[in-house]
This record gives C-alpha cells, structure tokens and sequence, in this order.
C-alpha cells in the first residue's frame, strides 16, 4: 500500500469509477470528483499528494484547453503539487504542452491498470520527495538559528542541579510532554533545549515560539498556519509552527501568559494532535514533542479559573521546577566565574578574579532576574573593572535588592562565616541535613565535612 491520497477528476463516471476500484488497492485514499469547479474545496479540505486530471470537460470538447486551464490553477495553489493528466489517444503534443506548464506526466486514456500503477507510483515517490525537500528546508532554517545561539552549556553543581539533571536525563528520551517552571531567568529556555538535545529528536527542529510575543490576532496564523486569501496580506500558504516542527519539538515559552480563548485553541490541537490553518478546512496530523514553560504560578490560575485545567493536564505529563538563583548556594560563585571567562574572552580582557567582598556580595544579593541578571553584572564588570580584581563597587547591585534575612554577619573571615551559614542553616531546617544542603547548595556529604570540620 502506497501512503498516499488521489484526487482523480474526470467528467465520466464509469472512468471514475474503474479508477476508484482499481486505484483503492494500491494508494491510501483515493477520491474522486466529476467537476474540476471542486478543486479550491477539495485541496483546502484533504490532504492530497498526486492529482489524476482529465483534459476535457464540456460536452464535445476535445482540445485538452480545460485540462491546461484548471492545470495552470491547481500549481497556483500550490506550485509542489504532482498533476498526471488524462489524455485520449493521439494528443500528445497537448500533453508535452502540458508537461512544459508544470505536469509531472500523463497517461493516454484507456489506459493500462500495470500503466497506471506505474505512473502513479513514480509520481508518488517524486511528491514524498518533495516533501522531504521542504522538510529539510525547514530543518536547516532552524539550524541556522540553533548555530546563532550561542554555545550554552548547563553549569552548576548545586543538589538541586543535580537532581534536575538526574531527571531531565530520565524523561528526555521518553517524548513525554514537559513543562518547566522558574522564575525569569533560571534557564527555562536552556533546559528546554537541553530536553530535546538528549531526546531521540534531537536531528530534527527544536522550534522555540515566545506565546507571550503573539497576540490574538498573531497567534492562529503564527501557531497553525493560513492558505493564501484567509488575510488581506495572506499572500501565499503559509505553514504555521506546529507544522513547521514536524519530527522534532516545539518550546512553548511563556505558556501562562495565554487567555482563555487561545489556551481553548491550544488545547484541542494538542488533543485532536491536528492543525488546521487559517481559510482552510482540512486537518493537518501533527507530530512534535511539547515543551512548554512559565514563570506564572499554574497551580494557583487553575484555582483562580485564569488557566485551564485541562490545558494544564495535558501540558505537565512531568515538571521540572527550576531552581531560584539566590537558593542555589555554590553554583552563584561557579556562574560568576564562568561568566567572568566568557565575557574576558569576548572583550579581550584578562580574567580576573573577585575580591572576597565581591563574592560575599554576590551570595548575599536576591537575584530577582537569576542567571541573567548575573550574567548581565559579570559583563559589566568586566568591561568596567580597572583593577586586578573585581570589587563588590564593580558589581553595581542594587542595594535595595540585598537579601535581608541573612543574618549572618558580614565583615567575619571567610571561614567563620561559612561556619555561621551552615549553623543558621542546620538550626532553621531543626537538625534536617537534606534540606540544610539543599539550601546552601551542597550535597549531603559535603555538609557533613563542614560539620565535623567545624565540630557543629
Ligand atoms: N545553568 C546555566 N548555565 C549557563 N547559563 C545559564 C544557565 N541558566 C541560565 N543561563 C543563562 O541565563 C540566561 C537566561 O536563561 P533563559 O533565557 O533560559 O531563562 P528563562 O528562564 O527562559 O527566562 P525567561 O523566563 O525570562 O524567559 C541565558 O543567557 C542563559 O544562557
């Protein structure tokens, strides 16, 4: 059986009929319509990969100029699409004229089952390819997107870094719908890419779509596509993402920003795993991995009836809670000095190290904008810096922004006050060492050698 569907049009039944019966043996569908006047309804409802089309349709008429009329129109609607035409014996010279309009072949009427089959399938085989042309388009577009990104890797080592990698690694591989959640700035986006770097799509797109970018009006044309006339400025057909993503996944980023119009839109394509796009009728089958993400509390909207439910079962087959900057303990000072190699190298400068202030700063602060508002200070300081050091003057934090209930003082040696931290950190979680080291940002074992080595 060959995958794909026929669109035969002939004015004679009894020729309809035998390539119906004939054809249905060997294709996946085949439909069949008597009046070339279907064409627009029939292409913009069904998914059609070969046109079987007959060159005369009035009564009497003979000269195939029908033929090459509604020939011209079909490869107006879409310039990839396979036509075989029909023709009596005796018109080839119309057929080569056809061929010359964009035909990919023909076939002389009363034809030959084995000829038929034969010319169909060759047909067949040439539309797959087309399609495949346009597929890896796409994908290349999208590589060279993926190529401007830069290089990210995922740094940090904190215990609840490292339990987010034990389970990325798990549920990567698995095409299981994943939503990541995080205050703005804790690389949702990274550990979106990440998923579908390990995942088995990792060859096709990974399709990122900022839903909080697309208004109403943007979002169905964006999302699902539109043909040609469903706008004013709808000038051609137009895929939307989702199509786009084909085989690989689709990020959709800022997914609690939706209203409850287009969460209702969103949801029944993900049910349905269909698109239809804007002026057209037909069902388009989609197959893309959903990644989505927010910094918007879910939970409490579905509460509150501003997110739906559903939506959100559909969306949180498993969730990964991204940790906030200023919880993350270590990986602060480990960011600061990854970030401080990459911006020296960028600007050329050498790198430098922080004074022990700086780095007190630099974990006392609340982070409110995370990975990337540390990031954007590191690439500051480094432009601005004049001494051999970073200084906590360098950084410019806001000291509004200074995270106050951190009592431990701050002008004692950089010992003592590793051991103040890790007492006030035992004392507040009464004795539980996992979540003391969770909060420092330290694995069980390594707060049990500060323990003894402060003799706590
Ligand atoms: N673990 C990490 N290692 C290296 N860089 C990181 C890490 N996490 C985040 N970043 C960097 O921080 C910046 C913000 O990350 P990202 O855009 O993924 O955050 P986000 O949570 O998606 O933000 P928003 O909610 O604002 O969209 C990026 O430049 C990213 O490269």
């Amino acid at each position: 059986m060959i995958e794909s569907n026929i669109l035969v049009i002939d004015d004679d039944d009894d020729i309809l009929l035998s390539a119906k019966l004939f054809l249905k043996l060997h294709f996946r569908n085949v439909i069949t319509c008597k009046s070339p006047k279907e064409i627009n309804v029939l292409l913009s409802t069904n998914d059609i990969d070969l046109i079987l089309l007959d060159m005369n349709y009035q009564k009497g008429a003979s000269d195939g100029r029908e033929g090459l009329y509604w020939l011209e129109h079909i490869l107006s609607i879409d310039k990839d699409y396979v036509v075989i035409l029909m023709t009596a014996f005796g018109s080839v010279e119309l057929a080569i004229q056809a061929i010359k309009k964009g035909a990919t072949d023909f076939i002389l009427k009363p034809w030959e089952n084995d000829k038929l089959f034969a010319t169909l399938s060759a047909a067949s085989k040439l539309t797959q390819s087309k399609k495949k042309v346009k597929k890896l388009e796409r994908i290349q577009s999208s590589l060279h997107t993926d190529i401007a990104r830069k290089f990210e890797n995922i740094i940090g080592d904190s215990t609840d870094i490292q339990l987010l990698q034990k389970n990325l690694l798990k549920v990567a591989p698995t095409d299981a719908n994943v939503l990541i959640l995080g205050e703005n700035g804790t690389g949702k986006q990274v550990y979106a890419y990440e998923i579908h770097k390990k995942s088995l799509r990792n060859q096709q797109i990974f399709m990122h779509v900022d839903l909080g970018s697309l208004n109403e009006n943007l979002f169905e044309s964006e999302l699902f596509g539109y043909a040609k006339g469903a706008f004013t400025d709808a000038k051609e057909d137009r895929p939307g993402r989702f199509e786009m993503a084909e085989g690989g996944t689709i990020f959709l980023d800022e997914i609690g920003n939706l209203s409850l119009t287009l969460q209702t839109k969103l949801l029944s394509v993900l049910q349905n795993r269909t698109v239809t796009r804007l002026g057209e009728s037909k069902e388009r089958p989609i197959n893309v991995r959903l990644i989505a993400a927010t910094n918007m509390p879910l939970n409490e909207m579905v509460a509150k009836g501003t997110f739906r439910q559903d939506l959100l079962f559909r969306i949180n087959t498993v969730e990964l809670l991204l940790p906030a900057l200023r919880k993350r303990g270590d990986d602060i000072q480990v960011l600061a000095k990854h970030f401080i190699d990459v911006f020296s190298n960028k600007y050329h400068k050498p790198a430098k190290s922080l004074t022990l202030q700086a780095k007190k700063a630099l974990q006392e602060y609340s982070w409110p904008g995370n990975v990337r508002e540390l990031q954007h200070v590191i690439e500051r300081a480094t432009i601005m810096s004049e001494n051999f050091e970073i200084t906590e003057d360098d950084l410019q934090l806001s000291p509004h922004k200074f995270n106050h209930q951190q009592a431990v003082p701050m002008d004692l040696p950089l010992e003592e006050m590793e051991k103040a931290m890790v007492a006030k950190a035992i004392e507040k979680h009464k004795g539980n060492i996992s979540r003391a080291a969770a909060e420092l940002g330290l694995t069980r074992a390594a707060l049990y050698r500060r323990i003894e080595k402060f003799g706590l």
